[in-house]
């Protein structure tokens, strides 16, 4: 494995490692090199959290920041452009500093001896004279949103020195156009269903979800409101019932007292009678004292049965009054 002044001097050699001009030495780090993000050759979500993705490629304005919501995924690539040389080889891995905010980076292992070289006139040079960049498939599995930004280190990337083989070939690479179409699916318009679709599904799935629980909560809720609007009907129709009882019990009650009236009044009226024939029918000889005797009862038993029918009628007003 190469490093210090010879990972500095593989690196440094234009076209060794990397393109010229594609590669910085403030990431040369230990024995081994920070590659960075590029701002071009993405596919990313066109909104954190959107289903759709968008190519940003030559034939689109750079795009230097971006966001994945949970469950996103995107395709990202490096600045750093490779033209190896087919007596070294490399190794990468991921940084763990994205993977402790949750970011999946899905990603081979090796970086082969001539990869982003072509053989032109017999000679090996850099794939289209800028060399190739690596590509990663990248998801946000964890919790919350992660901003992704040009130059931000996305995995580590170690030189080996090995034996160049006896038969040099071009390096094939899945490439971008491929891992676009296969695993993003965007359309000539730069948008489309795609991404990893477990997690896509995933999303999705819990979006559904919360769409269901969301909607379940308003059926709730409207249904909570119908038995109170329902309880608050048979409360006032009960009340209603109650008022109307009352009332008919009032009317009667009245009925029977103005009735126990009547016949006390009636009964009054006979006695009186009754006494005044019996008083007229008196012998002559009657003396004086006696009739005063009998008025006198007379007087009593019509004062008393006036005042009785009054207290009864007065206490059955009362009644009444406090029941209505
Ligand atoms: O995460 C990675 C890993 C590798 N590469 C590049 C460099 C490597 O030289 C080339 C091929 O890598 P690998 O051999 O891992 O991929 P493959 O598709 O399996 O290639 P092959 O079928 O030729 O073995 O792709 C990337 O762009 N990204």
């Amino acid at each position: 494995m190469l490093s210090g002044a010879s990972l500095l001097r593989a690196i440094s050699t234009p076209d060794r490692v990397f393109r010229e001009g594609s590669w910085s030495p403030g990431h040369v780090l230990g024995a081994g090199y920070d590659l960075r993000l590029a701002d071009d050759l993405l596919v990313i979500p066109t909104e954190p959290g959107a289903s759709g993705y968008k190519t940003v490629d030559a034939g689109t304005p750079p795009v230097g920041e971006f966001t994945l919501a949970p469950g996103d995924s995107a395709l990202i690539s490096t600045i750093e452009r490779f033209s190896m040389d087919f007596d070294v080889a490399a190794v990468i891995g991921p940084k763990f500093r994205w993977s402790a905010r949750g970011l999946l980076i899905l990603q081979g292992t090796t970086v082969h001896p001539g990869y982003g070289r072509e053989k032109v006139d017999g000679h090996w040079r850099p794939v289209g004279g800028e060399g190739e960049p690596l590509y990663f498939v990248i998801a946000n599995v964890g919790p919350g949103p992660i901003t992704m930004r040009k130059g931000d280190p996305i995995a580590y990337l170690q030189v080996i020195g090995i034996e160049p083989p006896q038969q040099r070939t071009a390096v094939s690479n899945v490439g971008f156009e491929f891992l676009r179409d296969r695993l993003f699916r965007t359309g000539v318009d730069g948008t489309g269903q795609g991404g990893l679709a477990y997690f896509r599904s995933v999303k999705d799935l819990e979006r559904a979800v919360d769409a269901e629980s969301a909607r379940r909560d308003r059926d709730w809720e409207q249904l909570r409101r119908q038995v109170d609007a329902e309880v608050a009907e048979v409360k006032r129709q009960v009340t209603e019932a109650q008022t109307t009882i009352d009332r008919v019990n009032n009317t009667s009650n009245m009925i029977v007292v103005f009735g126990i009236y009547l016949i006390a009044v009636t009964m009054l009226g006979v006695v009186l009678t009754t006494l005044v024939n019996l008083i007229g029918d008196l012998p002559e000889k009657l003396s004086q004292d006696r009739l005063v005797l009998v008025t006198g009862l007379v007087t009593v038993y019509a004062v008393s049965t006036v005042v009785a029918t009054a207290v009864v009628s007065f206490f059955a007003r009362s009644a009444i009054r406090r029941r209505s």
